[in-house]
């Protein structure tokens, strides 16, 4: 059957109306994937919810689908948002197939390349502060109050009502919760989000609840130093914030799941973010790879059981920042003269026999 995107497939579970536009780069509907290898050396079953697949490349899509659609529906013509990059992406794109006008507050040069440019190409006008991100949202929630505009932050309830769409998905892929969900923490919007999809699947299909395990970098962990980090720093620039919006509610779903916020370093991360495209063949942002870093971490501390069904979110693709790849990655290609002769000496003198 054709997948017309999230408003389309989960429409049931979601705040729509007949006047709501729908609104649709067919976004969701991401893909599942097995981990073997790292499966095999953690003595778990790992799955990866790839949300790198979604349009603009981040599970901001599900959020922000619904949230323009109903800023639209309410007949706003601008939306506005702070962002690390991700979702000014996201926000910018569906403005433009809404049609709508799209403001983006970003600190300035802590943007990662690839979603700068998603950002500029899409149409959105950019704005950079010489701040962090929790300045800049406190400074557009402040303007959203006063102007006609739409806030289409992760505190737009618009937001977690989509992005809750990614848990319906894990449980119609597994068949059932897994025993373990694994989740980077940033601004906390999107473990928020999981555990309300977790909670309201169960409910109707009596799909089971997973225990939810967060994980901030530890640079910017402020739910698990339960202090506001003034200046958080991390390579992984997508969960750079020391301040969350949704700390009270992030909290809450480690607690009602029985799970945990952890943190991991930015070496922990930085080792996942490699073995992951290194052994498994997935390319996913360094902050993803949080979720990846404490598994592993997690596992070796036996905080997750032997022999569990464990799914960790991907939330966004690796090329956004291909600066950290290059980077990690330390390869620089030979070069060599475009001459077939000195080409095949070569490459032979570096096949293994
Ligand atoms: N990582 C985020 C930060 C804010 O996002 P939100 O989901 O809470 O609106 C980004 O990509 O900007």
């Amino acid at each position: 059957m054709a997948w017309n995107g999230l408003l389309d497939a989960y429409g049931e579970f979601l705040p729509l109306t007949a006047a709501t536009p729908r609104l649709s780069l067919c976004e969701g509907n991401t893909p599942l994937i097995p981990l073997p290898r790292l499966s095999e050396e953690l003595g778990i079953t790992l799955y990866v919810k790839v949300e790198g697949a979604n349009p603009t490349g981040s599970f901001k899509d599900r959020g922000m689908v619904m949230a323009v659609a109903k800023a639209k529906e309410e007949g706003s013509h601008t939306i506005i948002c702070a962002s690390t990059g991700n979702t000014s992406a996201s926000a910018a794109a569906y403005a433009a197939r809404a049609g709508m006008r799209c403001l983006v507050v970003v600190p300035n040069g802590k943007i990662a390349l690839g979603k700068l440019a998603q950002a500029a190409m899409y149409g959105a006008e950019i704005f950079a502060i010489d701040g962090n991100f929790d300045e800049a949202l406190k400074m557009v929630r402040r303007l959203s109050e006063t102007a006609p505009i739409t806030l289409v932050n992760s505190v737009n309830p618009h937001r977690i009502e989509g992005q809750k769409t990614a848990a319906f998905e894990v449980c119609d892929q597994l068949g059932r919760a897994p025993d373990v969900l694994a989740i980077p923490v940033g601004n906390a919007g999107n473990i928020t989000a999981y555990w309300k999809g977790f909670k309201e699947y169960h409910a109707a299909k009596g799909t089971g609840l997973p225990q939810m395990r967060g994980f901030e970098a530890e640079g910017a962990a402020a739910i698990v130093r339960n202090r506001v980090i003034e200046q958080p720093e991390t390579v992984a620039t997508a969960i750079r914030i020391g301040n969350p919006a949704s700390w009270e509610k992030a909290v809450e779903a480690a607690n009602e799941s029985r799970g945990k916020i952890d943190e991991v370093s930015d070496a922990e991360i930085l080792a996942a973010y490699k073995r992951l495209a290194r052994t498994e063949g997935i390319f996913a942002e360094p902050a993803s790879c949080a979720a990846i870093a404490g598994v592993i971490k997690q596992r070796e501390r036996n905080e997750i059981e032997r022999g569990s069904l464990v799914v960790a979110v991907l939330t966004g693709n690796g090329l956004k920042d291909p600066a950290i790849a290059l980077e990690t990655a330390a390869i620089e290609p030979v070069v060599l003269p475009n001459d077939e002769r000195a080409v095949l000496e070569r490459l032979q003198g570096v096949v293994r026999t």
